[in-house]
């Protein structure tokens, strides 16, 4: 079995996500997506609490048929005292499945960043790397056309206008995001 990895914060997760795990379930030999949502950012990012991600990209993965799912790895590898490094991830998942494959799916908006992550070039060893064409950021060796023109960023700035992303967010994870009353929603009254 072949699995590609799609780490992100998923602060909240948009179809852009859900978009970039089609596109490579679709085309690449590749068996099942797995949604990662970082304990702790490497870089420091604030993020909401992990529980609450979880079950946004839980509801997403209702979309498909199965072939998407989540994984809460990060939490176990954070509870452990690690700092949510992808090439210790990776490593941990290797080992606890040793009979998948994995690759690991980022966006070319990634690719600047590259040089600051933990020992890439061990994670090119270990899976094969799948680099998407992220609308916006053009580069050499991306895969497919544009993706969604669409990040987390913009869905809490509309939230904090007001501004409800509808078109943006898949309709469950936006339910649950308003229930919850994460990103300023306001839960429903009674
Ligand atoms: N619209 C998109 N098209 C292609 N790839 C995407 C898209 N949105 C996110 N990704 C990729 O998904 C992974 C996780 O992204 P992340 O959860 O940080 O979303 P984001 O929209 O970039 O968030 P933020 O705006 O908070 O930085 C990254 O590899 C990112 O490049
Ligand atoms: O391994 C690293 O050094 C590293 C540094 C920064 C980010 N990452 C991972 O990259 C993925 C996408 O991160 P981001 O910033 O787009 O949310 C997410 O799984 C992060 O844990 C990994």
């Amino acid at each position: 079995m072949k699995v590609a990895l799609l780490g992100g914060s998923f602060n909240p997760p948009h179809v852009g996500h859900l978009l970039a795990a089609l596109y490579v379930h679709a085309t690449q030999q590749v068996d099942e997506v797995w949604l990662m949502p970082a304990y702790q950012h490497p870089f420091g990012k604030a993020l909401a609490p992990f529980e609450h991600r979880v079950r946004m990209c839980e509801v997403m993965c209702e979309e498909t048929s199965g072939w998407l799912k989540t994984n809460s790895v990060e939490k176990v590898l954070g509870e452990q005292g690690g700092s949510g490094r992808t090439v210790d991830t990776l490593s941990f998942l290797r080992e606890c499945n040793p009979t998948i494959r994995f690759a690991l799916i980022i966006g070319s908006d990634i690719l600047k960043d590259l040089p600051h992550w933990k020992s890439f070039d061990r994670i090119e060893r270990m899976a094969q790397v799948l680099v998407l064409y992220r609308a916006g950021y053009p580069a050499p060796g991306t895969l497919g056309p544009p993706l969604a023109e669409v990040s987390s960023t913009q869905i809490r700035d509309l939230l904090a206008r007001g501004e409800e992303p509808t078109e943006l967010v898949p309709r469950g994870v936006l339910d649950y995001a308003r229930e919850m009353g994460l990103y300023g929603l306001s839960p429903p009254v009674g």
